[in-house]
């Protein structure tokens, strides 16, 4: 299995991107619209509030799971009996945000937000018709106006030498919501799992953006599109030095949708936070 990037502005692209979902859970995109100058400044700014001692004062809310999540607190992917080596800040709109970071983060939601609902334009014009007769409304009005939609930003820290042994910094796992845009994060490190078994490292150029299929998409498309295992390795030698920040979109449909004959949106996401052990 190879995953390549596809020139978001080829005429072919939506074909090639949706393909490359359906075959391996993944898509990696090249020339899209997302200014980079915006994502690497993002990272600069991020990493400041990382380092200071201020983040405290953003601690996340456990009632609306927004705001700082130190690294003592990271998530155990399922499964798993390790903590992620990493901490996290989850932005909605909504929610709390340092003054000075807002409007910038905002801004970049808001590019994200304009160029996933293309994406899942994309998706919904490509699956074949047995697949789109099940969703219960267009991909892309599932989550119109959705106030779930998350930005985390996500940092892991220079490895220090002590760390548990067998932890790593994102344990394998699948996302729970609908489709995952990551811009490549400043080091590489994310890996996906192959039909075969076998991890593969997911292109990380500067300036390509990631996407993913999660669980949710999964659901309403029958299992057509399959939600794909990924993870985050630790860096060896000189890259252990350094911290890796990344910044996943995660598109959430609104509580109500329909997702299947089984779950709305709401039930699916609360049955797997109680799994996690979140709620
Ligand atoms: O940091 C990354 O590259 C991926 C992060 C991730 O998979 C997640 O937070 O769900
Ligand atoms: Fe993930």
């Amino acid at each position: 299995m190879k995953l390549e990037a596809v020139d978001f502005n080829a005429p072919d692209a939506a074909e090639r991107f949706v393909e490359s979902l359906r075959s391996t859970g993944f898509g990696v995109l090249k020339n899209h619209p997302i200014s980079q100058d915006l994502v690497s400044s993002v990272y600069e700014n991020w990493q400041g509030f990382f380092d200071s001692e201020e983040k405290m004062q953003y601690r996340f809310k456990p009632e609306t799971q927004d705001g700082l999540f130190p690294a003592e607190v990271s998530e155990v992917a399922k499964g798993h009996k390790k903590r992620d080596i990493k901490e996290f800040f989850h932005y909605y709109p909504w929610g709390q945000c340092p003054d000075d970071l807002r409007e910038q983060l905002q801004g970049y939601y808001d590019e994200a937000n304009g160029l996933a609902k293309i994406l899942l334009g994309w998706v919904e014009a490509h699956s074949p018709e047995n697949v789109s007769s099940l969703y219960s409304q267009s991909l892309s009005s599932m989550v119109d106006c959705s106030e779930q939609t998350l930005l985390r930003v996500l940092h892991y820290p220079p490895m220090k030498g002590d760390e548990d042994p067998g932890a790593i910094r994102a344990a394998a796992h699948e996302d729970i919501n609908l489709l995952t845009i990551l811009p490549a994060a400043n080091e590489p490190g994310l890996q996906v799992l192959g039909k075969d078994g076998e991890w593969l490292d997911v292109p990380c150029d500067f300036g390509y953006l990631i996407v993913n299929i999660g669980d949710m998409l999964q659901e309403a498309s029958g299992g057509y599109f399959p939600s794909t295992t990924h993870r985050v390795v630790n860096p060896e030698g000189a890259d252990m030095t350094k911290s890796r920040i990344s910044l996943p979109l995660f598109l959430h449909p609104k509580p109500e949708v329909v997702l299947s004959e089984r779950y709305t949106a709401n039930s699916y996401l609360m049955e797997r936070l109680r799994e996690l052990g979140l709620i």
